[in-house]
């Protein structure tokens, strides 16, 4: 039986990387941009030079400018960033109704303070969520290198979900708890601009390892208190990710934070999703149970200094590492 179509909507870096794989594993799938030029390079060089250069798309891979094409599919990846999610889908909902809709995207809508899938879930009423996220740079998915993910939905059919996509390179996890899976995945972004802004500082790699712990612990402490399970923080998801993003300047975040804590200008081209993410959080909640990502937020909006931000956090009241 011939295994059901894949949309992907969003040629992004990850968009394309994932419509890579699962073309290659022999998937048929289209992938829509929204930029005719653009579809017609694809077509025309064989990969998507503006997102992923070097990386031939696969012949079953089929770029397309017609959302609806796209849409046509069961089963639709939306690949964009978190704060165009929503203007997807609402003009888009009427293609999107009755599919089901994989968020790939980490963060919270500003504004809104809401996660993908509950983004999606308010713009197409009854609709079918699920997340996919954890620890992929797109160039490694893309060039078919091991990687593991985590997918989470708490509709049913799970299960099946997972067989579809997953691929002899790119290894899925199953979770019910797609709430943990989100808010790991959207904060993991702001500790890792932290981290890009703690080594781009010259506080150094014991600062950082610090940051990440505490970081971790921020993570923990909101998601849980929002319902999330501790075991999926402790998953690809959360530490995963958050491991991942901390750790290598082939992340955006942590880039972003390198230059700040540089004092160079960051590169506004780019997809910072923790940005946004720290400001939505910031938003609502307080220094005391998000001391890092309300930082993080005020660094950026140029409220505290570089130096004012590390002393702020080192002079906060000793309290005991449990909590
Ligand atoms: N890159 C990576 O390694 C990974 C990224 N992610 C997540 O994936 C999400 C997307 O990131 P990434 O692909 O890297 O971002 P990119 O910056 O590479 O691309 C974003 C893409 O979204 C498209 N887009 C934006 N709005 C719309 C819209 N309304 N309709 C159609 N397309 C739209 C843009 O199109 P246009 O060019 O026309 O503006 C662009 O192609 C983020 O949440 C990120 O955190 C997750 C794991 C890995
Ligand atoms: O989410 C990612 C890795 O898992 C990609 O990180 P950046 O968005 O920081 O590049």
């Amino acid at each position: 039986m011939e295994r059901p179509e894949i949309g992907v909507l969003g040629a992004g870096a990850f968009g394309t990387a994932l419509a890579i794989t699962l073309a290659r594993a022999g998937r048929r799938v289209s992938l829509y941009a929204r930029d005719e030029a653009q579809v017609d390079r694809m077509r025309t060089t064989g990969e998507n030079a503006a997102r992923l250069p070097g990386v031939p798309l696969p012949p079953s891979l089929r770029p397309t400018a017609a959302v609806a094409e796209a849409a046509a599919a069961p089963i639709l990846l939306l690949a964009v960033p978190t704060q165009t999610l929503r203007r997807l889908a609402e003009t888009q909902a009427g293609a999107l109704a009755g599919r089901t809709l994989v968020a790939c995207c980490k963060g919270v809508e500003l504004g809104s303070g809401l996660l993908p899938t509950e983004v999606l879930e308010q713009a197409i009423p009854g609709a079918r969520t699920a997340v996919l996220t954890g620890p992929s740079f797109a160039v490694d998915i893309a060039l078919g290198k091991p990687t593991a993910l985590t997918l989470a939905t708490a509709h049913r059919g799970g299960e099946a979900l997972q067989a579809e996509l997953a691929t002899p390179d790119l290894r899925l996890y199953l979770t019910e708890d797609a709430l943990g899976a989100q808010l790991g995945g959207a904060l993991k972004n702001v500790i890792a601009i932290a981290a890009g802004v703690v080594l781009g500082a010259g506080f150094g790699e014991s600062a950082r390892a610090a940051l990440m712990t505490r970081g971790f612990a921020e993570i923990q402490r909101l998601a849980e208190s929002r319902g999330a399970l501790p075991e999926t923080l402790a998953g690809l998801s959360g530490f995963g990710d958050l491991v991942l993003t901390c750790t290598s300047e082939k992340s955006r975040n942590f880039r972003h934070g390198q230059a700040i804590g540089r004092g160079e200008l960051p590169d506004g081209a780019q997809t910072v999703e923790g940005v946004m993410t720290a400001h939505a959080l910031a938003a609502d909640g307080d220094s005391d149970t998000l001391p890092v990502t309300c930082m993080v937020s005020a660094l950026l909006k140029g409220q505290v200094s570089l130096d004012e931000a590390k002393d702020l956090l080192l002079s906060r009241p000793l309290r005991h590492e449990r909590g």
